[in-house]
Formats: C-alpha cells, structure tokens, sequence
C-alpha cells in the first residue's frame, strides 16, 4: 500500500485540514500518516483558537515518519508562522520528499487568517522551490503572483508567475469566481483546463484539503501531476456534490460517498 502524509492543522469540526486529508487518503486507498502543524478550534461557523505546535515537535513528527516509513507523497496544509516553515522545509530537504503538494492555505472561508501575513514570504521562498505541484485559489494566487484576478486569462498569468517562483506545476482553483469551476493546470509548457458546472450548495468547507490531498494519494499511487489532478478534480466534485449540511455553517464534504455506492450502502 502507498503511505502518504499530510502536514498541516487539527480541524476539529473534522470538515478541513488534517481530518479532511486523512478521509480523503483513505478513500483514494492509500495508507494516511499526519504531521500537525497547529491546532485549531474550528466548527463550521468559525475558527474560535488556534494552538501552534512547537517546531521542535513538527520536527520530531516528521522525523519519527521519515526514519522508518517510505513516504510516496506529502501534502502541505496551514503551516500558520515563519518557523513552522523553516522546519518543514529543513527536513523535508533532509529527507529528500518526494512528490510534495503545497497547498498554501491562508485565510480560511470563514476569514480566519491561518497563515500569518508575515509568513507568506517565507512560504514562497522556502515551501514552493519544494513543491512538485502548488494548488492556490483565487485570493491565495493574488498574493502569491502580486496581481488581481478576474477571469481565466488572470488565471492563466498568475500561474505563468508562480511557476516563475520555482514550483514546477501550478495548479490555479477557480471555486472563487462566479462562473462554473474551472481549475487551470500549468506545467511551465502547456496549460490543462478541468472543468466541472459549479454545485449550487454553501456545504464547500475543506474542499481545497481535499483536493490537495486526493492529488498527493494518486502522485503516490504513481500518477504523473496531470493524471492526478484530473482524478482528484472528478473525486472533489462527487465530494461536493454530496456535501453535508453538518453544523448551522458551512458544511464539509462527503468524502466516502463512492464507497457507499460502491457497496450498495448509500
Ligand atoms: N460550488 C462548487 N461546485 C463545484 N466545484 C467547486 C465548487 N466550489 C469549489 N469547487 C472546486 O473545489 C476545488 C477547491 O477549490 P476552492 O477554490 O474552493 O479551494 P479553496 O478555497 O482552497 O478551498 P478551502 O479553502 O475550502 O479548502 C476546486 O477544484 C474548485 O473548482
Ligand atoms: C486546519 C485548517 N486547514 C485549512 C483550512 C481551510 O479550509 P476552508 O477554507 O474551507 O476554511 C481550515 N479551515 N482549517
């Protein structure tokens, strides 16, 4: 079985973060392992406290993975502070990780800065150079590539921009802007549009986790990043289209949806 990890926050409403990437790990089948970055008091109406841990306990956690496990593919979630980010970034160029998915959280859909402003330089010039493939929305490519995004020729130049920045793919979302949900892929050659209707519902809390973490479990699979981003993008809209109304906010995805089907559960 393919061992996949995921660093990044507790969400303890269960809809993002670290227990999204976990689901997410084991509905694509592959073995999930988790490196907790920070962690959060969180519902579906807002983050109320965030705790970060230590970096020299990131560091023992990503130690204790990389000194006995083979790890086929790592997503990178809310790293919240400068040194959370040297110390992943240290060991990870350590261990040499392979097939590494920055997805580069900043402010999550209820507003909650999870990523301190003074830590989106830090994030760029140490997390991207890692990075087999980077996953920003709208507002995250904004800051990343210094420009306003309207439209998917923005999207197009704002990935142009973030590759320039030293990951090899880039991976634009459009669940923010209010056409249908094209996401744009660029591989510093050529572009792949993934296109999917917008799902009218509010339940899309954690979907940019989940979407991350469906493209690590399939590069750890042996997928190339194309391949994997296609995957994920079908697997992220059947989680939508099935999203739950949990909580009086912003519900979570529904990550086992397939296997109930499958299984005749549903
Ligand atoms: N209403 C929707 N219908 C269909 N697809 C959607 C919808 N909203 C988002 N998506 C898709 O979900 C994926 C995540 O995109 P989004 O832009 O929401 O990420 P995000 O803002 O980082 O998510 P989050 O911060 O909630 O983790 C993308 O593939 C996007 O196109
Ligand atoms: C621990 C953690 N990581 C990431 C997100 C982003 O998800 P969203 O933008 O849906 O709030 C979050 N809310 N919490």
């Amino acid at each position: 079985m393919k061992k996949v990890l995921t660093i990044a926050g507790s969400d303890s409403s269960g809809g993002a973060g670290i227990q999204a990437d976990l689901k997410a790990f084991s509905a694509q089948g592959v073995f999930g392992m988790s490196v907790i970055t920070a962690v959060t008091a969180q519902n579906t109406q807002g983050v109320l406290a965030v705790q970060d841990i230590e970096p020299e306990i990131i560091a023992k956690q990503i130690e204790a993975i990389f000194e006995d496990i083979e790890v086929d593919a790592v997503k990178i979630g809310m790293v919240s502070r400068p040194v959370t980010i040297h110390t992943i970034a240290a060991k990870l160029r350590q261990y040499q990780a392979v097939n590494v998915v920055l997805d580069p959280v900043m402010v999550s859909k209820s507003g909650y800065h999870l990523l301190q402003p003074e830590a989106q330089a830090a994030l760029v010039q140490e997390l991207l150079p890692l990075a087999a493939l980077v996953t920003p929305n709208i507002p995250e490519a904004e800051v990343i590539a210094g420009m306003s995004i309207h439209n998917l020729t923005d999207m197009e130049e704002a990935a142009r921009r973030i590759h320039r920045l030293g990951a090899a793919c880039v991976l634009v979302k459009g669940g923010h802007l209010p056409d249908d949900a094209t996401d744009i892929l660029y591989d510093g050659s050529r572009f792949e549009y993934l296109a999917a209707k917008r799902i009218a519902t509010k339940n899309t809390h954690g979907t940019g986790c989940t979407l991350s973490s469906a493209i690590a479990a399939n590069m750890g699979k042996g997928c190339a990043v194309t391949e994997a981003v296609k995957r994920a993008k079908e697997y992220i809209t059947i989680a939508i289209e099935h999203s739950l109304a949990i909580g009086k906010g912003v519900g979570p995805t529904h990550h086992f949806y397939e296997l109930y089907r499958k299984a005749g559960l549903e």
